[in-house]
């Protein structure tokens, strides 16, 4: 079997890639990072180490190819794919779907596109993009034999600061949630996926409490000075703060899926877990970055605030405390950051909100920011 994956990175190296090759897949990683493009064609292997248990795995059975450079390459291993799989970030949809539509066009068989993104639909957000490239006789073509399955991915994996390029060290939990209904052909068969046949449940509670989660320890644990996820999530004061957004959400959670409230706490309580691994170096810049994103309306922190206020006539006081933490997030080498304190500059931080959470002007979320700002 045959796959194709987007996103070289963290995730793409650290989960996907590992699940592919335990599933016997020979993958052709696209990316547009040279320096690892020509290691992955060096040694056509890497290392995949998991944190905290000495355990490694060597991942086999892998090649590199760059998005522009090698687009014709990369077009004839989509043909040849029977998987193709994405983890480069919400905003880079967009940019591989071209690429991708020309591909997928030339295909005979059947074949799934699975994006590994942290965002609610991300599969249906990418189809969107690569029908942006074809015609309407082209989509019809296209519709007949490619499925866009959405998924769920969990597994926090850092960034790398090991001397080998390729080695990545993964925390050893992970899940893999795709929804059935839109896959084409046979369920690609990776014993690490679990199959759901209504996909918004699991990706709301990952979203809404691990990366809900780690936002909150990521925003305050900057304002508080910290460096790293684990010695954040180790201060009290911000656990505290943690835990009281992370049952926000909970209550917003169990409200509209009907998880049962001790499981769900329980829940929060691993998760919180996962964060405090004392051999996962994750700096709070890696988690927080892309602030705009993390503020916007379908994300971890405005979705189930301004759901919270609407089931429950109150504004849920954590969260906004972590917006509030987050308007505040100055990381020059983060882009999204500079970017966002240009708009607090210009329109004040209220205003800033309001915008990228695109709420109306008189939405009690936005008072309740304009009120812990003050
Ligand atoms: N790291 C995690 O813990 C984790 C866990 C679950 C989900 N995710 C999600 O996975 C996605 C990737 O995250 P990551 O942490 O692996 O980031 P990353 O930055 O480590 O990896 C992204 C990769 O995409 C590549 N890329 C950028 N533009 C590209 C293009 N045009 N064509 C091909 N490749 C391109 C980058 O060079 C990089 O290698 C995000 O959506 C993230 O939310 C991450
Ligand atoms: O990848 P982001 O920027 O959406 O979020 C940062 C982290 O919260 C995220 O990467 C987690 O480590 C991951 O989602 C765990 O499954």
């Amino acid at each position: 079997m045959k796959a194709v994956h987007f996103g070289a990175g963290n995730i793409g190296r650290g989960f996907i890639g590992a699940l592919l090759a335990d599933a016997k897949f020979d993958t052709v990683f696209v990316d547009v990072n040279q320096e690892l493009i020509q290691e992955l064609n060096e040694k056509n292997s890497y290392t995949v180490e998991l944190a905290g248990t000495g355990e490694a795995e060597t991942v086999t059975g892998v090649s590199g190819l760059h998005s522009q450079a090698d687009e014709e390459k990369v077009v004839q291993a989509i043909v040849e794919a029977d998987l193709i799989t994405t983890a480069v970030g919400p905003h880079v949809l967009a940019m591989i779907a071209p690429l991708l539509a020309k591909g997928l066009l030339k295909k005979q068989g059947t074949a799934n596109v699975i994006a590994c993104e942290n965002v609610i639909g991300g599969s249906h957000i990418l189809k969107k993009h690569v029908w942006e490239a074809l015609t309407e006789e082209e989509q019809h073509q296209v519709n007949q034999k490619i499925g866009f399955p959405n998924a769920a991915v969990d597994r926090i994996v850092p960034d790398q600061t090991n001397d080998d390029l390729l080695t990545v060290k993964v925390e050893p939990y992970y899940e893999w949630v795709v929804e059935t209904k839109d896959i084409h052909g046979t369920r690609p068969d990776i014993s690490g996926i679990t199959y759901v046949d209504d996909l918004e449940p699991y990706i709301e509670r990952k979203l809404f409490t691990v990366n809900t989660g780690h936002a909150a320890t990521a925003y305050l644990g900057y304002q508080y000075g910290y460096k790293q996820v684990k010695e954040a999530i180790s201060d009290d004061a911000i656990k505290e703060k943690v835990k009281g957004a992370l049952s926000e959400t909970g209550a917003v959670l169990i409200e509209k899926y009907g998880f049962e409230r001790d499981q769900h706490h329980q829940y929060i309580e691993k998760i919180i877990s996962r964060f405090e691994n004392p051999d996962l170096l994750d700096e709070v810049t890696r988690v927080g970055r892309a602030p705009m994103r993390k503020l916007s309306k379908e994300d971890r922190l405005v979705k189930p605030a301004s759901e919270f206020t609407a089931l429950f006539n109150e504004t849920p006081s954590h969260l906004v405390e972590v917006i509030a933490a987050a308007l505040q997030y100055d990381v020059t080498s983060d882009q999204e950051a500079v970017q966002l304190q240009e708009l607090v500059e210009k329109e004040g931080p209220v205003e800033a909100f309001r915008e990228v959470a695109e709420l109306e002007k008189d939405h009690l979320l936005v008072k309740a920011v304009q009120e812990q700002l003050q």
